[in-house]
């Protein structure tokens, strides 16, 4: 019997054993990869498999590549594997759509099967404990929450509030000019912005306002929002797709409980108050919150619902608008040429003698143009609101399984050189002759012609569209007519770096907003 290489009791092999061992370990490995790689490529009985894209590694799949600016590898990816491809993180298939017309087909023609979402762990579970209008999948709950929103905030209802929204749009002008003293003194704009479309969202939901930007409810429900755009993004938490790591305790999940028990203390206490004073008979004005305890049974709401669904309007409702208008003024100084042909259309058709008013908006076709290419540049949803299949589905020879999350890949459209010549130049031009509310425009036949991604798509489309386009406009268009906004020489503004996950923002900047004349503070009664 031949000796066996010990010495000291450890297996020492010889040079013959340790090429078999080697061998063996490598084609075990190959096996296991390449078999857990073909159980990752799902077919359809036809044989048709899963569209093609990044292997990722094991376990983690394409979750490592996608940490920081996600969006520049969903586009780098639609380069090299073309408008539809799979990537799988952790456990779940994503299938990443940058064309419109594929857009199109899955998301719009096929929205009955295109319109649900992946109840992701720590936002629809954790966070929204499976409540929210946003993270609700395609039933009958999502039905009723969605009819109640779009009850609120369709274009019949933003009629009846935009004395509110014009309201809130010039107290946003009145306090820049303060804080920014005239233009002597450097102002960042952004939580002037954030207060503004705060009381948009607070008028909307609970009938109040705040009265300065130093009210504490200010500072306490931005940084709830803030503290959720940090926390969720479809593909930033590993979390979501480790299902393991569910069971652990982590930083996250604490995070995320955290974040649903504030925003359940914060407003579902407000709802609360507004329930009592309802019962004691007080006045109390027209608003969602009481629309919702009226019709609370008939629509099976209990007390959480109702908190849920109020957030997810004070989130989406707060620092999306808010954020248009902060990439505004973070990029509108280093485009002097733009602002002055903005201001010249402007006193042209307003004159110096008033501000401009929604009535006015189809009379200025550049204000318009300049919006929709900030929310080309600056989307601050670049990966939207993930949709999932309720049923497996082949497009184009291509199997989707049922429960894949759709990604709409914003950045890669927004950045078609087909589409928008020259995209990486912020030039407002290219939507000169496009008169469309994007509301509008997201009904446009050719997919091809829409101005933008920015508000989703098909049965989940943003309901908030049209109140947001009608207070960015405002406030937009009030602060070109009201200041010359020019960068301070020493504190450059960073377009490329931005603040959150899901939803991004500028990183903090100053800027100069000086009036363009005596008139402003006589208009503004300053
Ligand atoms: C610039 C502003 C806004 C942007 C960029 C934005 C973007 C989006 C996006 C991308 C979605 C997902 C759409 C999809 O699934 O395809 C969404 C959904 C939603 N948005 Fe907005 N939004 C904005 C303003 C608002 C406002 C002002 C509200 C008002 C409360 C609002 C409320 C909602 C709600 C409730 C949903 C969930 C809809 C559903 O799942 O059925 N959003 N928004």
């Amino acid at each position: 019997m031949a000796s066996l290489p010990y010495s000291n009791g450890v297996f020492i092999p010889t040079f013959t054993q340790s090429i078999v061992l080697l061998a063996s370990i490598i084609s075990a490995s190959v096996y296991l990869f390449s078999k857990a790689l073909f159980s990752r490529r799902p077919v359809d009985r036809d044989g048709n498999a899963i569209p093609n894209g990044p292997i990722g590694l094991p376990i983690l799949g394409s979750f490592p590549f996608l940490t920081h600016f996600p969006e520049l590898t969903l586009d780098y990816w639609a380069k090299k594997f073309g408008p539809i491809y799979s990537m799988w993180l952790g456990n779940q298939l994503f299938v990443v759509v940058s064309d419109p017309q594929i857009v199109k087909d899955l998301m719009v023609t096929n929205g009955s099967i295109f319109s649900s979402r992946k109840e992701m762990f720590l936002k629809s579970q954790t966070i929204f404990a499976g409540r929210g209008i946003t993270a609700t999948p395609y039933n009958d709950r999502w039905r009723a929450h969605r009819r109640l929103a779009t009850g609120s905030l369709n274009a019949r209802a933003v009629d009846e509030y935009t004395d509110v929204l014009d309201f809130e749009a010039t107290v946003l002008v009145q306090e820049l000019y303060k804080y920014g003293k005239a233009g002597a003194a450097p102002i960042n704009p952004q939580p002037h912005a954030g207060r503004c479309s705060l009381n948009n969202m607070l008028t909307i939901v609970f009938g109040i306002r705040t009265d300065s930007i130093n009210h504490p409810l200010v500072g306490h429900a931005l940084r709830l929002s803030r503290e959720f755009m940090n926390c969720t993004g479809p593909v930033s938490n590993l979390t979501d797709f480790v299902p393991i790591l569910q069971r652990l305790p982590n930083y996250m999940t604490t995070r995320g409980k955290k974040l649903h028990s504030d925003l359940v203390e914060t407003y579902g206490g407000m709802i609360k108050e507004i329930e009592e004073r309802m019962n004691r008979g007080e006045n109390v004005p027209d608003c969602l919150v009481k629309n919702l305890i009226l019709t609370k049974e008939a629509e099976g709401l209990d007390h959480i619902d109702m908190s849920i669904l109020c957030a997810a309007f004070m989130i989406g409702g707060v620092e999306t608008t808010a954020s248009i208008m902060q990439w505004f003024s973070a990029l509108i100084p280093a485009y002097p040429e733009i602002q002055s042909k903005a201001q010249a259309e402007l006193d042209r058709v307003v004159g110096r003698n008033r501000l401009p008013t929604i009535e006015d908006e189809k009379n200025l076709p550049y204000i318009h143009a300049i919006i929709k290419e900030v929310e080309r540049c600056h989307n601050p949803f670049w990966l939207g609101t993930p949709h999932v299949n309720t049923q497996d589905f082949t497009y184009r020879g291509q199997f989707i399984p049922k429960d894949t999350v759709i990604v709409l890949n914003t950045y890669t459209m927004h950045h078609d050189p087909q589409r928008h010549p020259d995209p990486q130049t912020f030039n407002p031009d290219r939507y000169i002759n496009d008169s469309t509310l994007s509301s509008e425009s997201a009904n446009l036949a050719n997919a091809y012609e829409r101005d933008h991604w920015m508000f989703g798509v098909g049965r989940r489309i943003c309901p908030g569209m049209w109140v947001a386009e009608r207070e960015v406009w405002l406030a937009i268009s009030r602060m070109l007519w009201a200041f010359t906004m020019e960068q301070i020489p020493e504190e450059p503004i960073d377009l490329k770096e931005y603040d959150g996950l899901s939803g991004r923002s500028p990183v903090p900047f100053r800027i100069k907003m000086i009036p363009r004349d005596n008139k402003v503070a006589k208009v503004l009664e300053v």
